[in-house]
């Protein structure tokens, strides 16, 4: 038995809403791609979604950019945000950052239509540092993540509406991140459809870049 997979899961217990393609990714990623479901309170969900709607409503989905690697997607760069809103991002901050870390602003809003997706990609080094914290709202989704240099390694997690996502080190950086698309939208046997999912995404700064320097990040980095 010794050095049987059964016994490195079982001295290793997986939560139910991530799945790998082995032990060894799941123990190596264990403290860099964590999802904490039910993060956000249903009145936390409902204050968050009823700030953004309005303001996503005044956008039009994206589709169909030829290099983009989101599609069916409308998104927002948004630094003035209702005093309950702040505290939830203060929540996020102190449960996904180090207090050394300083965090990119505006946050990332994002807005997938039911058939949108993410292809497979790693944010920018340029832009964003280590970490990456994301709530899920509306819709539960699939998140992929794929060794870039080793497909085979791969990691999925169930993204619950009101669930934070945290990627930090090896699972940002080597790892590719991708949002399954509606058709591919599954858990293992689980089927997860995908409506519209809205995603609040916090990030650090690489490190040595200041929080008012030239050279802004792009909307979606
Ligand atoms: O919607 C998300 O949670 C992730 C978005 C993403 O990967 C990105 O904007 O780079
Ligand atoms: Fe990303
Ligand atoms: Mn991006």
């Amino acid at each position: 038995m010794a050095g049987s997979g059964r016994l490195a899961l079982g001295t290793l217990p997986v939560p139910g809403w991530v799945r790998g393609s082995g032990p060894a990714v799941l123990s190596r990623l264990r403290d860099t791609a964590v999802v904490r479901p039910g993060f956000l309170s249903a009145a936390e969900e409902e204050t968050l979604s009823r700030e953004l709607d309005p303001e996503l409503r005044r956008r039009r989905y994206e589709y169909d950019h030829w290099d983009a690697a989101i599609h069916g997607f409308r998104e927002t760069e948004k630094s003035r945000w209702s005093e309950a809103s702040r505290a939830i991002l203060q929540r996020v901050q102190a449960a996904a950052f180090s207090p050394g870390q300083t965090l990119l602003s505006p946050v990332h809003v994002l807005d997938l239509e039911p058939r949108g997706y993410i292809k497979p990609h790693v944010d920018s080094i340029k832009f964003c540092g280590a970490t990456i914290a994301g709530l899920s709202l509306l819709s539960p989704s699939v998140m992929r993540l794929v060794h870039t240099q080793e497909p085979g390694e791969w990691l999925e997690l169930l993204l619950e509406p009101g669930s934070l996502y945290i990627l930090r080190g090896s699972a940002r950086y080597d790892f590719s991140h991708e949002i399954l698309r509606d058709e591919e939208s599954f858990f293992g046997e689980r089927r997860v459809p995908r409506g519209r999912r809205i995603s609040v995404i916090c990030r650090s700064l690489p490190e040595g870049m200041g929080p008012g320097e030239p050279g802004q990040p792009p909307p979606a980095c």
